[in-house]
């Protein structure tokens, strides 16, 4: 695996799909490039030199009809892997009011195929987990909105009680490294899928949201869903500790086109404002990358571009997905925002593996090698000996110590008892106990006398290896099973033959001679003995050995029937019926 390598920011381009007013463009999807045509009558009363075409590229393009699978295949699931593998992540949708962002990110709420990223990469983690079984996982989830500029916390329980007003704010603090910390963001643990997506549906349902004249369920505030990945091998001091960001920007329309005024107008100066800072910091570090001298990247201007910092130019694989709308009225728009993931693109992410030496690890193992070290010098000096047999306390404490360690599923599970012989003995008396009361009783010798050397118990008392004896049991099935048909097909081939036999007894004998003869050939046994219908020969039925080609035959012209000399009595019977139901003249 690369510990460490550099990428630019993927740009993704989305368009919403309108039933009506399509602008023109064209997507050429081998230069991944799209070009929008701007007609020149478009910018009302003014005479205007504009270009009319605007051609953009990106990473890939999604044209209307593309689905949210696709979207997520192409775009999410990369980063998402590369979450679980130590990697942080940051997937944020920018664009227009209405223009699909909420619908990328979280999803449609009619249809389950609509679900958008966040649902899809729980989903994903989870299932991804479950394969990944060198590593123990700890998944946290939180949920930051950002409403005029300040933070609070989608996941806090009050959020139903009480007006935004009175919740706490999440606070910004710094430390010496420049690392952000979040104050009153709740993270919280989601050992599956279906906890983490509550808390998903927790916190939208508590998001802020405002009727504005141009989209009537707009949300005007960004959305920062994050998981906190933390994965450990067992053994190992080292853990990685990676984010992943999905986010979901306010829309990015100029507020002078939206027609809104009071309340409104003051959230639309601060979502314009928080993306004009979004902006500096892009332009900040293209300046950077181009050699200009500038030291400053103006993170620090919002909460967003703050919260954001290390997916912008910093230890992060960041992808943008700009969500446009085809419409003609709203291609001022969807230039400007194609135009914005251009300079997006040019930000270059220093991605590296997040991974460390976690000192409460190696505080917990030398604590606990101490432990066993003085446990056995105490064992060694024989200082175990003449001490009181164990206690009922300490024999429960113990109790508890086995029965927490049996229910550790994770490859770290330590009995973590005193290391005496006695509590040695008295942990193995508790594991037996527990064995027979959960009816496990390992003494008693399985079906197939199996014991626990993987050695099986044949018939006559001696012990066979596992696979011999497997192979003989599947031997005898096979001879059992071969048994049955033949002996369910005889039970068919009997009635068959006494209609045969009928027939027969309906044909004059020939040259005065009596009755069919039975005539007697080869040695076989019942068991290897088949039976089967000859096809398209509705007068012949043969009834013939595995091996063998012992045969019984009656024809109008022949009536002659074969059988071998030791053909078992029961079966033989049948054909014994041929003369005495003859001479009877009838047949049952
Ligand atoms: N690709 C798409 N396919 C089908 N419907 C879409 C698509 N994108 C968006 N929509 C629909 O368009 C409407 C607006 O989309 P959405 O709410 O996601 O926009 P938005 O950019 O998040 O807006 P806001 O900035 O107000 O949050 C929704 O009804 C959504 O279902």
């Amino acid at each position: 695996m690369v510990l460490e390598y550099e990428s630019n920011i993927d740009i993704y381009l989305r368009m919403r799909p309108m039933s009506s007013n399509v602008a023109a463009y064209e997507v050429d999807e081998e230069a991944v490039r799209v070009q929008w045509l701007m007609p020149r009558q478009a910018v009302l009363g003014m005479a205007n030199h504009q270009r009319e075409h605007y051609n953009f590229s990106f990473t890939g393009i999604f044209d209307v009809d593309a689905k949210q699978d696709a979207v997520f295949e192409n775009v999410a699931q990369k980063v998402i892997l590369g979450a679980l593998d130590g990697f942080n992540g940051t997937i944020f949708a920018y664009g227009q009011t209405g223009s699909g962002k909420t619908y990328t990110i979280t999803g449609g709420a009619e249809h389950y195929v609509d679900r958008g990223i966040i649902p899809r990469a729980i989903s994903l983690i989870f299932s991804e987990l479950g394969t990944r079984s060198e590593y123990t996982y700890t998944m946290h989830f939180s949920y930051l909105e950002i409403y005029n500029e300040t933070g609070y916390d989608l996941l806090n329980p009050d959020h139903e009680t009480k007006e935004l007003e009175d919740l706490p704010k999440v606070i910004l603090l710094e430390d010496d490294d420049s690392k952000i910390h979040l104050r009153n963001l709740s993270t919280h643990l989601a050992t599956n899928e279906e906890e983490a997506l509550n808390l998903l549906f927790l916190g939208d349902t508590n998001r802020m949201i405002s009727a504005t004249p141009m989209n009537m369920a707009s949300s005007r505030s960004h959305c920062i869903f994050t998981a906190y990945v933390e994965a450990r091998k067992a053994g190992e001091d080292t853990v990685r500790r990676s984010k992943l960001h999905l986010v979901d920007l306010a829309g990015s329309e100029r507020a002078s086109k939206t027609g809104i005024d009071g309340q409104i107008l003051k959230e639309a100066k601060y979502i314009n404002l928080s993306l004009h800072f979004l902006e500096q910091v892009i332009i900040a570090l293209h300046e950077k990358i181009q050699g200009k001298p500038r030291s400053h990247i103006p993170y620090r201007n919002s909460m967003m571009t703050s919260v954001l910092r290390d997916s912008l130019g910093g230890n992060c694989r960041t992808v943008m997905i700009a969500t446009v709308s085809v419409a003609q009225d709203q291609l001022e728009e969807t230039i400007s925002t194609c135009r914005f993931a251009q300079r997006v693109a040019m930000v270059s992410n220093q991605v590296m593996l997040n991974e460390e030496v976690d000192p409460n690890f190696v505080i917990k193992r030398l604590k606990q090698e101490i432990k066993d070290l003085k446990m056995e010098l105490k064992l060694l000096r024989g200082e175990d000996f003449d001490r009181e047999p164990l206690t009922s306390t300490e024999l429960n404490i113990l109790k508890n110590q086995v029965t927490t360690y049996i229910q550790d599923t994770s490859p770290d599970a330590y009995l973590n008892c005193e290391a005496s012989v006695l509590h040695v003995r008295a942990a193995f008396q508790i594991l037996k106990d527990l064995l027979n009361e959960s009816g496990a009783a390992l003494h008693q010798k399985p079906a197939y006398g199996c014991s626990p050397t993987n050695e099986i118990s044949s018939g006559s008392g001696s012990t066979l290896p596992l696979n011999e004896t497997i192979q003989s049991l599947y031997h005898q099935l096979q001879q059992r099973d071969n048994e049955i048909n033949i002996l369910v097909s005889f039970i068919r081939k009997r009635e068959s033959v006494k209609a045969k036999v009928h027939a027969f007894t309906q044909v004059q004998p020939q040259n005065g001679e009596g009755p069919g003869q039975i005539i007697s050939e080869g040695k076989r046994s019942t068991s290897e003995c088949a039976t089967e219908r000859t096809e398209g020969d509705e007068d012949s039925c043969t009834s013939r050995h595995l091996n063998g080609n012992m045969s019984m035959k009656v024809n109008k012209s022949g009536s002659d029937l074969k059988c071998p000399s030791n053909f078992p009595s029961d079966q033989k019977q049948a054909f014994e019926l041929l003369p005495r139901e003859r001479t009877a003249g009838s047949l049952a």
